[in-house]
């Protein structure tokens, strides 16, 4: 199980390759796989917003699972699942599942769309750390339709088994409001804001855009570890094109074409609602490809 020192460094959420038809594509997903864990990242997230888990069955997910360690083939790498949905009782079950399969952690977004109070938000992560798995509180407005007050994520962080936060809240006025306080890690979850809170004590990432140039990102986040945060910016600020292609519309659509244009997956398939992307995406991308590298796997 993850605790709180563990939550450093490039954590990688996949994405999950499905056939023309729809269904798992487990031969891309292991062309994929193989790909990624050429670099020493820190852990893989399966089952968050960048593997479709809106449309992901849980059946599937252990099968995904169950693909990723055969992938992982022995070696020693933590497997966080998302688990968080907008029904305490299912995310509880989903949660307790996850861990008799092995999860070392959980993600545990935000409840959205039913617009709970911020005392049944607070309670519903109360009663999700009741199973034991630990717990990685995920806080992404831009989805969720839900800010947390300040006062309300403190009162998360401190329940025992939630060992930090992905923080998708798009910016460091939340990062900056906790820093006074002995706060449980925080790893960046809105891409193009990574150096910025690596800078304000972010200890890592949960970055759907480090599936490609994942090496950079390793780079950048060993700067900031020595504290060399200006080089770490040079970095940075060779990604950040790439970052903007890959959420000009909605994740993972544009990374699924980047994976199937580089031939790691066969199609860029994904299931509705969800589709690909448009045409001048495709081809701003691909004139952004042309002009700078490639990207590094
Ligand atoms: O799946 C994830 O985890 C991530 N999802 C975010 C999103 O699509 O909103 C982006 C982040 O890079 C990781």
């Amino acid at each position: 199980m993850l605790n709180q020192q563990d939550l450093q460094g490039i954590y990688v959420p996949v994405i999950t390759p499905f056939l023309e038809t729809g269904e798992l594509d487990f031969l891309s997903y292991h062309r994929y796989l193989k790909s990624l864990l050429t670099h020493e990242i820190q852990g893989l997230v399966i089952n968050g917003t960048t593997a479709e888990a809106p449309t992901v069955a849980w059946e599937e997910v252990v099968q995904i699972v169950q693909e990723t360690r055969k992938g992982l083939d022995g070696r020693q790498m933590p497997l966080i699942i998302g688990t968080g949905t907008n029904d305490t009782v299912s995310s509880i079950k989903r949660t307790e599942l996850a861990g008799q399969i092995g999860a070392e952690a959980v993600m545990i977004v935000t409840p959205y769309y039913s617009r709970p109070s911020t005392e049944g938000i607070v309670q519903h992560f109360q009663k999700v750390a009741e199973v034991g798995v630990p717990i990685i509180v995920y806080e992404v407005p831009s989805r969720t339709g839900i800010r947390l007050p300040v006062d309300a994520i403190r009162r998360i962080m401190d329940i025992p088994g939630v060992i930090g936060m992905k923080d998708s809240t798009s910016g460091t006025e939340l990062i900056r409001s906790l820093a006074p306080y002995d706060t449980k890690p925080i790893l960046c979850g809105d891409d193009i804001h990574f150096h910025d809170l690596l800078c304000h004590g972010a200890t890592g990432g949960i970055l759907a855009s480090a599936n490609v140039n994942t090496e950079v990102y390793i780079q950048i986040f060993r700067l900031a570890l020595q504290g060399d945060y200006p080089r770490a910016e040079k970095l940075f600020d060779v990604l950040k094109p790439y970052i903007h292609k890959l959420f000009e519309e909605s994740n993972p659509a544009p990374l699924k074409w980047l994976l199937a244009r580089q031939g790691l997956i066969s199609t860029d398939t994904l299931r509705l609602p969800m589709g690909p992307i448009t045409d001048e995406l495709k081809l701003s991308f691909d004139k952004l490809l042309h002009e700078q590298h490639e990207p590094i796997h």
